[in-house]
């Protein structure tokens, strides 16, 4: 059915085909009433099928409702009768008012002019034979027709007429669709109608897919919202780097601020400390507490006795410490001198002292592990060179000792405590001193006493070393039994150590190596004569670069005080009954 479709034909030069013909396509089932079905020649000729015969369609005209054929045999009284049967059944009139008549003509030879398209071109075709019977229509035109041999057998009135006697006009009287068509409608057969013929009208508009109403809101809808959403997030991206930037602005002047320690009041401090509420430990000077700045920075409070040296070590701490900045020395935050109350506020490290973490290797619960313990040795290392060298005012510690370095989360070394520390003149080799000073065991004989060579940046190499030793063998390096007598234990046991004598625990063959590579510096850290130990900037890239095989093992300081013997174990120990002297 061609209800909606423009363009049906059977090629470019042929009618269109709509309503109320239809085309069948071969193979169809029979064409029946009220149907009027078209087919398509494989010349694309438009045949009308009648029930037993075809006719050529030369035109239709879908306004008036005509219809204009031919006969492709040339020879309707042949089909005279099926026309005539056709005509009736279907309703179809004669386009033409008032009866007529039909002449039958017999003839043994007539020349006929044949159309050839609906255009009115003409071929010529004598076929008598086939078709002696001749219909001559009383409205056609004969003048183009040779009739010479022609003898008329009969006359009849006719419904039919034959325009030019070869085109057969028809016009149907069912379906009317001009009612339809008026009102700019088709027309089509009723789906499910009791009556066979009836038409109904409808509208030949494109199919449109049914989008709801309600589909289209919530569509745009979306697409609105999903705008709005991007455009909240980029307005809150845009804010966020804002407030990064403005937050990046304010930690700088907050560390350019910081640059000088904070002096804050007691009373800060006891906000700070919630009342001193939580206590970390105790040291000689007095007691570290936990605290929080108003910027959520966690914080360790000291509060130093103020009955001792008449806020020396105060001075010391505030005045050394609001000058230097390095990643393995303690930030100086602020301090407090109020009155008597005296205090320190250091950033507060969640590890503790280096103390807490020497333990012997066979300690797996505790032990850090050597690759670890080799990287805090570096760190501490470097924080001496940074003291030492590295700032407008050579520093010595003088109290290098692992409860003086803090571990922070990452257990970068922290070196603390700088209540003994001196500030030097440029050069520091020779350094004056008023008492002996120091942690028993990590204090350099030269500051005991001066019988050993001068004090100089040299004793805290000595600490230093002390400590890389503790680090090696986990346990005190001094038999603190009898502190009348103390006897140092350790370098004899590193001798045999690195003499191969003694076997500490190490999981592989790397961490023999950093243990012998540290036991090694360690011995050369403690010489006794402070020229024989190495300078920091050596002890780093001994450190950093060398194989433990490449460092010569020194000698043993406990074999005698001036032996240069590189081997062998001792068991002979120089007097430690050493004067102090006061100078
Ligand atoms: N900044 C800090 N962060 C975390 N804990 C700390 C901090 N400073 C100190 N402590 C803890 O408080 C303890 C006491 O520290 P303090 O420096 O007063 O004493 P010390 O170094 O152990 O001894 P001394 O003062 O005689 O050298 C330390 O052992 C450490 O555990």
């Amino acid at each position: 059915h061609n209800e909606c479709h423009e363009n049906l034909s059977c090629g470019p030069d042929e009618p269109l085909i709509r309503f109320p013909f239809q085309l069948m396509k071969e193979m169809e089932e029979p064409c029946t009433y009220p149907r009027l079905c078209l087919s398509c020649t494989e010349k694309n000729q438009t045949m009308l099928l009648l029930p037993t015969i075809k006719l050529q369609v030369i035109d239709i005209y879908y306004e008036d409702q005509q219809i204009y054929l031919t006969d492709p045999e040339n020879c309707f009284s042949n089909k005279f009768m099926q026309i005539i049967n056709f005509v009736q059944s279907y309703q179809f009139e004669s386009p033409f008012d008032g009866p007529h008549n039909l002449s039958f003509l017999n003839c043994t030879s007539a020349g006929h002019r044949h159309p050839r398209n609906r255009y009115g071109d003409y071929s010529y075709s004598q076929d008598s034979v086939s078709c002696p019977i001749f219909i001559f229509d009383s409205y056609g035109n004969v003048l183009d027709l040779d009739l010479t041999s022609c003898t008329k057998m009969f006359d009849i009135p006719s419904p039919l007429n034959f325009i030019d006697w070869y085109y057969l006009a028809l016009t149907w009287t069912k379906p009317n669709c001009s009612e339809c068509e008026e009102n700019g409608k088709r027309c089509k057969w009723k789906t499910n109608n009791n009556t066979e013929g009836d038409i109904e009208c409808f509208e030949c508009t494109r199919k449109r897919i049914h989008v709801p109403k309600s589909l289209i809101f919530s569509f745009t809808g979306s697409i609105f919202l999903g705008l709005l959403v991007i455009a909240v997030f980029k307005s809150f991206l845009y804010f966020r780097r804002k407030q990064e930037d403005q937050a990046r602005v304010d930690k700088f002047l907050e560390d350019y601020r910081a640059e000088k320690p904070a002096r804050f009041t007691y009373a800060d401090l006891k906000r700070i400390t919630n009342g001193f509420k939580e206590k970390l430990g105790e040291g000689a000077h007095g007691s570290v507490f936990r605290g929080k700045l108003s910027s959520e920075i966690p914080v360790a409070v000291k509060i130093l006795n103020n009955t001792e040296g008449e806020g020396k070590e105060f001075i010391n701490e505030v005045g050394i410490m609001g000058k230097i900045h390095h990643i393995n020395v303690v930030r100086l935050l602020g301090f407090c001198a109020e009155g008597f109350h005296r205090a320190l506020v250091y950033n507060f490290f969640p590890n503790g002292s280096l103390q807490s973490f020497i333990f012997p290797p066979e300690d797996k619960d505790h032990f850090l592990g050597w690759e670890k313990l080799q990287h805090i040795a570096l760190g501490i290392a470097k924080g001496i060179e940074y003291l030492h060298q590295g700032c407008n005012h050579p520093i010595i510690h003088f109290d290098i000792n692992p409860h003086n370095v803090l571990l922070d989360d990452n257990f970068t070394p922290k070196i603390s405590d700088f209540g003994l520390a001196k500030l030097c003149s440029k050069n520091p080799s020779v350094v004056s001193m008023t008492a002996a000073r120091g942690t028993l065991g990590y204090i350099a004989p030269e500051v005991f006493s001066r019988n050993f060579g001068n004090v100089s940046y040299k004793s805290d190499i000595y600490s230093y070393g002390m400590l890389l030793l503790e680090m090696v063998g986990g346990r005190k390096n001094v038999d603190m039994s009898s502190p009348e007598d103390f006897s140092v234990l350790y370098p004899d046991w590193i001798h045999n150590l690195v003499d191969g004598d003694v076997h500490i625990h190490v999981e592989d063959e790397g961490d023999v190596k950093i243990a012998k590579k540290l036991a090694i510096i360690g011995l050369w850290c403690i010489q006794w004569q402070p020229g024989n130990r190495p300078s920091i900037k050596s002890v780093i890239h001994m450190l950093e670069t060398q194989e433990e095989n490449q460092i010569v093992v020194p000698p043993n300081p406990f074999h005698s005080a001036t032996s240069t013997t590189v081997k062998g174990p001792t068991s002979t120990r120089p007097p430690l009954h050493l004067e102090v002297i006061e100078e």
